[in-house]
């Protein structure tokens, strides 16, 4: 049995839609649960007796981080260390056999790597240089699962993703946003002068690479997963707007009035403090060594993503 533990304002929502469809839904749990809450987690570990636990509940918007650190320092260090100290408790209540074969499975963000100049890639040792509240609290997050693995021996494994994307994806970020606001006829605010790169992995090939991770990786280890999709913001919101175009024929009401387009909604607005400019990682340890490659190209993962949202609304 694995567990996946997610919190209520889950941003990586789709996950557990897209895990339960391609793995064995029988022997996956998922819970929803407030991961500072040790006797819930307790209660959770005792009835399930994961082999299995995936750590995926976080707070992680940027955004909100910068208007209100709180909630990250108390969910993303504070719940990860109460998860943490819930499964070494469960741990030592395991026989042998089956201490063999659990562990934790924590997800994380090529953020902890901090940015990129124009060259260069983030790999598995890269140093650790957060920016935002957001990426010091996973960094912080990072640094105590690999502490329990090594003080405590706690079986662990870490992976570290890029820029997700991708069906049920919480509203609050770039791609979701500019859709929903497109859609609605409103203004589309990209931060500076929009030509900061982010790396794009579709949703349904982190998913495989979490599941090849969470299986087969080796303990105390962590990889790197990324789309090897580097795309500057502007062209993000460009291409959306494009395919907006194409689907959506019909537009909102304030754009037919003044005769406009989606791209004419575009507009260029204050930079978000500390904004990385560059992230891009370097896949090759978790190709090397588990046999991942992303199967989704943007092109068609970005399509598949604008559609959903398009019947969703
Ligand atoms: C919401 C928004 C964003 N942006 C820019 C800011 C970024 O350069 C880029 C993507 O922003 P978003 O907030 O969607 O994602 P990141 O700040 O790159 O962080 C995301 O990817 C990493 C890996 C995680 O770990 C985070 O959890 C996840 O939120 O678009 C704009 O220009 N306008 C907007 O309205």
């Amino acid at each position: 049995m694995c567990i996946v533990i997610n919190v209520d304002k889950l941003t990586y929502a789709s996950h557990p839609e897209a895990l339960a469809a391609i793995a064995d839904s029988e022997r996956y749990h998922f819970v929803q649960a407030d991961i500072c809450d040790r006797a819930r987690l307790d209660q959770v570990l005792q009835q399930f007796q994961p082999d299995l636990v995936m750590h995926l509940a976080a707070e992680s918007h940027v955004d909100r981080s910068i208007d209100g650190p709180a909630e990250f320092i108390q969910t993303n260090i504070v719940g990860t260390y109460t998860l943490l100290e819930a499964c070494r408790s469960y741990y030592q209540t395991l026989g042998q056999a089956q201490q063999r074969r659990f562990r934790l499975h924590h997800i994380s963000t090529d953020e902890v790597y901090g940015s990129l100049g124009k060259a260069g890639l983030f790999s598995e040792t890269s140093a650790y240089d957060p920016s935002s509240p957001y990426s010091a609290s996973k960094a912080s997050a990072d640094h105590l699962v690999r502490a329990w693995h090594r003080t405590y021996g706690l079986p662990i494994v870490i992976t570290n993703c890029s820029n997700n994307y991708g069906p049920f994806q919480y509203p609050e970020k770039l791609i979701p946003l500019m859709v929903n606001n497109a859609l609605l006829g409103k203004p589309l605010p990209v931060y500076g002068n929009g030509q900061q790169v982010r790396d794009w992995l579709y949703v349904d090939d982190h998913v495989k690479a979490l599941f090849l991770v969470a299986t087969e990786g080796q303990l105390g280890e962590t990889y790197n997963i990324g789309g090897s999709n580097e795309y500057t913001n502007l062209a993000v919101v460009q291409r959306i707007c494009d395919l907006l175009e194409e689907l959506v024929p019909t537009h909102p009401q304030s754009l037919t009035m003044s005769g406009m387009g989606f791209r004419d909604l575009i507009q260029h607005v204050a930079d978000r403090p500390g904004h990385d400019v560059r992230y891009a990682i370097d896949a090759s340890k978790i190709q090397r060594e588990l046999g991942w490659q992303p199967l989704e190209s943007f092109d068609s993962g970005l399509r598949k993503t604008v559609e959903w949202i398009v019947q969703a609304v």
